[in-house]
């Protein structure tokens, strides 16, 4: 088995580009960010505008000595009303900035997530095979979901307490220059805490997190395999490893815990350093009568009050940084995208289809420069022509290869030796409108859409009547289960409504097919697994779909081979034999052979 390949990690820039075009997706995103912005800083003005109308009070209260009783009642009234004005402007202010904010990046998430799984839906099967299905699913799912709740942890801090922190330091500038002194000593201490803390708590939290599935799954696995642990006598082995995953789990968190306990107890000595150079500079200030008691108060009260903010920050850093990391996946996904095949100018659909001197690897190739040279071919040199209107099966043991040889008619991978082409063109040169009109496939994995089944057909035809989609049903046999739904065409099926058998499931994907009414039909049904009566059912419907159509079909069952024109057997990934059914049977080789089986069998 090749190794896996997942899809790239964003770059900071592409990361930021690809945020830069979301938020130009989002109809009035800029004005709306724009006014998140005003709304945010003109918060953070009236937040750090309480401290200083307090040290207006303390020049109040001192100037009450000298001044006469009732200008000083008033001032100070006066300035308790502004510091209610303040309070009340920067909690409206905050709150209306931070909910345009969150409605914007909820829907930049939206589109961001929509259009990662688009893109990972229009890639060829093998890039996403490559990577692992699970690569794809956890991006949209798990990553998707981390980007949200930072973005819900992350938001309301940053919005909020960058703007505090900010407006602080202006706020400070503007009560003296020379307290820019005090940001001068103290932004070194904030940065290199929060550097150290990011270079090692995402991998603590992380063994955290993993040490702690692990202990979840053991746990499990004891549980639900009792009877074999009993069976074995395997309590105490069960119970050490338990005991080991448990003690993982603790030295994990507590080295998880001591980073944050180090960057809490950094925090303070920052917070030391700030409080006393403010009081110092401030005592020296008042000292040479450059400022007033009330000025140096506000300015001592603002720093005071900045600590919650910084200490917010300093909090939601690394649930920032994994939001980053989950983004730089899922933007990962995007970067590339499949590049849309224009129209090949394909002729009027006639459906002939050719396969000339084949071959498909899943592993890696020569080309690739991968692997150690050898190839290990899923088919090889596989060529066959079928002529408008006449079917083809395809027959052979499991892992002949006749799954691939489907695949690569319908398109859906691309051959490394050889031509695929359809009507003359290559299959993979065909644009999607073109591959639609021509030819369809009905896979092994069959799935019925989520919604009501009327909403599932008119996938293939959009524009269907009901009339329509009954005839298909009736012609593939389904219509009988559709008359007992409740609600006919309009009853919910998928994962949310009915959910219809197996049988049906194909019957339905059947009847899709003859609404699109492509020329060409690859059927690689899962009959077998149907029991006798449904493949019976199911082998009526595909004689329908395959009438007046150029149809290759995977015979998991031989009675279906029989009525085909022709019938290819393959084995090991090359065609063995080809030839009606009769001549088969009669040249006594490898299709004689297995008929003889399933006669017997039957
Ligand atoms: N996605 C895949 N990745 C790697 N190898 C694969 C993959 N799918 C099939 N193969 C291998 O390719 C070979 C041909 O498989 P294929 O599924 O085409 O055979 P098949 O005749 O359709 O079998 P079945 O009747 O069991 O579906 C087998 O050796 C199989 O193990």
């Amino acid at each position: 088995m090749s190794e896996l390949r997942p899809f790239p990690l964003a770059t900071w820039s592409q990361a930021r580009r690809d945020m830069a075009r979301q938020l130009r997706r989002v109809p009035g995103a800029r004005r709306q960010a724009l006014l998140a912005a005003v709304l945010l800083a003109f918060g953070a003005w009236c937040t750090v505008s309480v401290p200083r109308l307090m040290g207006g009070i303390v020049d109040i209260v001192t100037a009450a000595d000298t001044a006469s009783g009732a200008d000083g009642d008033a001032a100070l009234w006066r300035t308790a009303g502004l510091m209610v004005a303040a309070a009340v402007g920067a909690g409206v202010a905050d709150g209306a900035g931070y909910f345009l904010l969150a409605r914007l990046s909820e829907r930049m998430i939206a589109n961001l997530r929509e259009e990662m799984v688009g893109t990972a839906l229009g890639l060829p099967m093998h890039r996403v095979e490559d990577a692992g299905t699970g690569d794809v699913v956890s991006r949209s799912t798990d990553d998707v979901a981390q980007v949200s709740s930072a973005v819900m942890e992350v938001m309301p801090v940053l919005s909020g307490a960058v703007f505090v922190i900010a407006a602080t330091g202006v706020g400070l500038l503007s009560v003296d220059w020379r307290f820019l002194l005090v940001l001068v000593l103290v932004s070194p201490v904030y940065w290199f805490s929060a550097r150290s803390y990011l270079r090692r708590a995402p991998q603590l939290f992380a063994a955290e997190r993993a040490s702690m599935g692990l202990r979840a799954r053991r746990v499990l696995e004891a549980i639900h395999g009792r009877r074999t642990v009993r069976a074995f006598r395997m309590e105490q082995e069960m119970h050490d490893r338990i005991g080991e995953a448990s003690w993982s789990v603790a030295t994990n968190a507590v080295a998880a815990n001591r980073v944050m306990v180090t960057l809490l107890n950094r925090m303070l000595v920052a917070e030391l350093v700030m409080i006393s150079s403010t009081v110092l500079l401030g005592f020296f200030l008042v000292g040479h009568g450059v400022l007033g008691v009330g000025a140096v108060t506000g300015a001592a009260l603002m720093v005071i009050r900045v600590r919650g903010p910084l200490q917010q920050v300093m909090r939601v850093l690394d649930a920032a940084q994994s939001g980053y990391a989950s983004l730089a996946r899922i933007i990962g996904v995007t970067v590339d995208p499949p590049r849309p095949v224009p129209d090949a100018g394909a002729p009027e659909p006639r459906g002939e289809i050719v396969m000339d001197g084949v071959g498909f690897s899943y592993g890696p190739t020569e080309g690739d420069g991968a692997g150690d040279g050898s190839v290990d071919w899923a088919v090889e040199d596989v060529s066959f022509r079928v002529t408008p209107g006449r079917t083809v099966a395809l027959v052979g043991s499991s892992g002949a290869g006749k799954t691939t040889v489907a695949t690569l008619l319908a398109g859906l991978r691309e051959p490394t030796t050889g031509a695929v082409t359809v009507d003359g063109v290559p299959v993979t040169e065909l644009s999607d409108a073109e591959r639609a009109a021509r030819l369809a496939l009905v896979s092994q994995e069959v799935h019925v859409f989520s919604g009501t089944l009327r909403d599932d057909l008119l996938l293939a035809a959009p524009g269907a009547g009901d009339g329509e989609l009954r005839d298909a049903l009736s012609a593939v046999g389904a219509l009988e289960w559709v008359d007992r739904l409740p609600d006919g065409l309009d009853t919910e099926v998928g994962s949310r409504g009915v959910v219809p058998d197996p049988v049906v499931s194909q019957q339905l994907a059947l009847a899709r097919i003859l609404l699109r009414d492509p020329r060409v039909v690859v059927l690689d049904e899962a009959t077998a697994e149907a029991g006798s009566s449904g493949a019976r059912a199911l082998e009526d419907a595909a004689r329908r779909v395959t009438e007046g159509r150029t149809a290759l079909t995977v015979a998991h069952r031989l009675d279906q081979a029989r009525e085909a024109d022709e019938i290819l057997v393959m084995e090991d990934g090359r065609i063995i034999e080809r030839g009606t059914h009769e001549d088969l049977v009669a040249s006594g080789g490898r299709y004689a052979e297995l008929w003889s089986v399933w006669s017997r069998g039957r």
